[in-house]
């Protein structure tokens, strides 16, 4: 059986023994793209910090990349939500992205030049090369979002997981994260990402997953966006539309 990126088997997640999403299953193989999608405060993110060993497992079986989630950490990269971070820290974009490295490094050693090297070549690919030197929380939403992309692909991870990428990104910064997310994935990487955009997750996902306090769906865009899996998953906040289409309307 080939490896999975991510193996979930009737998994409950949560925070102090206290359950926020439970009765998850899915599998993600390497390459693929999955979207986890449901209203605010469904549990996204906790599932994100589950499988990055960040909240709890608290019942079922989960498998990153054959390990615990704890011991894939190293072969894991993370991009938060970039409104968690402190604009006014004074830091350098490039330094931002360094961080990115500092698995590798341990803290013991200086970056060489091979570190200088992934660091610009990250930027490069997320159109940033020009504001290196720039102070992060300086730039825009959009621009920060893609440096802490840059961030977690300096580390080469094989499995990325992303907490709403594209939230307060604009169309420049969104077509640029995209496009670099196609890449990874071409290239073997698997990707999770949160997203409230059903537009976006039905463009990038092979796989869906509909959250709101319990697994309500997992399977391809066709089979899950669609009237009857997101009227479940969001009750009376998934509204018709005379033209076939569905909207979602969040408090
Ligand atoms: N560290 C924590 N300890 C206890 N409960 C938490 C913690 N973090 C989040 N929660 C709770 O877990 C629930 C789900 O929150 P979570 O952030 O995972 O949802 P989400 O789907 O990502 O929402 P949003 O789209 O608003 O970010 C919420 O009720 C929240 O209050």
């Amino acid at each position: 059986m080939a490896t999975a990126a991510l193996r979930l088997t009737g998994v409950n997640v949560g925070y102090q023994g206290r359950p926020v999403v439970t009765g998850v299953d899915l599998e993600l193989r390497s390459g693929q793209r999955l979207a986890l999608v449901g209203p605010n405060g469904a549990g996204k993110s906790t599932l994100i910090k589950a499988v990055l060993g960040l909240a709890e497992i608290l019942a079922g079986t989960a498998t990153v990349l054959d390990r615990t989630p704890d011991r894939a950490r190293s072969h894991t990269g993370y991009v938060p939500q970039t409104g968690n971070l402190d604009p006014d820290f004074p830091i350098s974009v490039r330094q931002v992205v360094m961080m990115g490295r500092y698995r590798r490094l341990g803290w013991w050693r200086p970056a060489r030049s091979a570190d200088r090297q992934a660091v610009a070549e990250a930027l490069d690919r997320v159109g940033l090369a020009d504001r290196a030197r720039d102070r992060f929380g300086l730039l825009s939403g959009g621009q920060r979002q893609r440096v802490l992309l840059a961030r977690a692909i300096v580390a080469r991870p094989r499995l990325l997981l992303l907490d709403e990428p594209f939230n307060g990104v604009d169309a420049v910064s969104q077509d640029a994260i995209l496009r670099v997310l196609r890449e990874l994935s071409a290239d073997g990487t698997a990707l999770v990402l949160s997203t409230h955009d059903l537009a976006v997750a039905r463009d990038l996902a092979d796989l869906v997953c509909l959250v709101n306090g319990r697994q309500w769906a997992v399977g391809t865009p066709d089979e899950t966006l669609t009237a009857g899996p997101l009227r479940e998953t969001y009750a009376h906040a998934a509204l018709d539309l005379a033209d076939g289409r569905m909207v979602l309307v969040e408090p």
